[in-house]
């Protein structure tokens, strides 16, 4: 018989990419689909491959929600809050699959990248698992380009700088970086028609454009645009952003290591569309040569790619434009450092809403509907 599996934030920008994913790899053939809103309940559902799937369904209902073999929820932390202990409560035993970070770290939870932990994801499964949950996604894109020096326990310990773009923090930031694009573009658009003006005098147009009062920065406080933000999410204790901290935390969960492997480094929002980047400096546990390194790297899944570590190559296939509405999380940049033989550095891209969001859990759910991952 098949799961009858509700989804719940598939209007929002993952939920988007995630229906579109599964539209295309025709996944909503293998189980029941049932849609819900918190905000358009009885309103017009959504078609997909041709099927019309009836009006949507109040995802706050939990006599209906009850009903279901598994629930998809890409709405958030606080609707995984609101509804997720309320329905066990009730006595609810399906499958939560959820992108939300509110239960990451919970005891009760795995979390799911399948390229990495499968093997883990199958014995929580048979161990009677029911709370799967997407990773955050700069740690996911790590995990996956580096997957094969992880997976070879070749890593002592490593930092990261990460360059997060706008979609990272939501559809309404990815807004305001567009119109504060715009006001910057019209407030100098006469000056760019005069090739001969001073380059300085635009600039410092530009400075007091973004520095002014109408200046759109309500979502991101301050310009992004011709900027950058060295700080994503809340601080905790120690001085990190959340963002930092969730870098050693749950790539260790992951991982399962036995002791963790520390990671740390500083996170940055910068003016890029839907692709996180991230730049690391490993120490290894070994010197090996650089060629098997790259072997190595390029050799553990079918998403990362080995970028040779020369300019055209480079700049042509190693930036978010390149990447962009991809599953491929390329590599490069990947050199020996003069710190020490066991030092390297490396570089990454990965599609934030992608590998970062909505396919390790569409793949989570196949592996529940007894589907055979492609
Ligand atoms: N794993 C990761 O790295 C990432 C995880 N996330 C998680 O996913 C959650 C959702 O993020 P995101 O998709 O960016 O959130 P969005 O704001 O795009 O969507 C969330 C919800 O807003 C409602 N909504 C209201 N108005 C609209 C509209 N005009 N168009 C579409 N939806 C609308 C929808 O719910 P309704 O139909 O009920 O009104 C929708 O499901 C985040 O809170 C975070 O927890 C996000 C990014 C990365
Ligand atoms: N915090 C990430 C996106 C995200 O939603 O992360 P998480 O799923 O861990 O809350 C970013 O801003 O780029």
């Amino acid at each position: 018989m098949r799961n009858s599996v509700g989804l719940v934030g598939w209007r929002g920008m993952v939920g988007s990419v995630l229906m579109e994913r599964m539209e295309k790899e025709n996944d909503f053939s293998s189980f029941n689909p049932v849609f819900f809103s918190t905000s358009q309940i009885h309103e017009e559902g959504p078609t997909f491959n041709g099927k019309y799937y009836g009006n949507l369904k109040n995802a706050y209902d939990i006599d209906i929600l009850k009903e279901l073999d598994i629930i998809v929820t890409c709405q958030g932390s606080e609707y995984t809050n609101k509804i997720y202990y309320k329905l066990r409560k009730s006595g609810w035993k399906g499958y939560w699959i959820d992108a939300a970070s509110y239960l990451r770290m919970k005891k009760e939870s795995v979390i799911v990248l399948d390229p990495i932990n499968l093997s883990a994801i199958h014995q929580a499964i048979d161990n009677n698992c029911k709370t799967f949950i997407g990773g955050n996604c700069t740690v996911s894109l790590m995990l996956l380009s580096l997957g094969g020096l992880f997976s070879k326990k070749l890593i002592d310990w490593m930092t990261v700088s990460t360059y997060q773009a706008a979609s990272g923090s939501g559809a309404s930031h990815m807004v305001e970086l567009l119109m504060q694009m715009n006001a910057v573009c019209k407030g100098i658009s006469s000056d760019l028609k005069n090739p001969a003006k001073s380059i300085l005098k635009i600039e410092k147009k530009i400075n007091k454009i973004s520095l002014s009062d109408g200046f759109p920065t309500n979502c991101f406080h301050v310009p992004l645009v011709g900027n950058l933000i060295p700080w994503i999410d809340v601080k905790t204790e120690d001085g990190r952003s959340k963002e930092e901290w969730k870098i050693q935390s749950e790539a260790n969960k992951i991982l399962l290591s036995k002791k963790n492997i520390p990671i740390d480094g500083l996170c940055v929002r910068i003016g890029s569309l839907r692709c996180h980047s991230q730049s690391f400096v490993i120490k290894l546990k070994k010197d090996i040569s650089l060629s098997e390194i790259e072997k190595i790297l390029s050799h553990h899944n079918r998403w990362t790619r080995l970028i040779p570590n020369d300019v055209d190559a480079t700049i042509k296939n190693l930036t978010p434009l390149s990447v962009t509405g991809t599953l491929f999380t390329p590599v490069g940049r990947v050199r020996k450092l003069n710190i020490g033989k066991k030092y390297i550095s490396a570089f990454t891209v990965g599609d934030q809403l992608l590998w970062g969001a909505a396919e390790p859990l569409r793949r989570m759910l196949k592996i529940l509907v007894n589907q055979k991952l492609d």
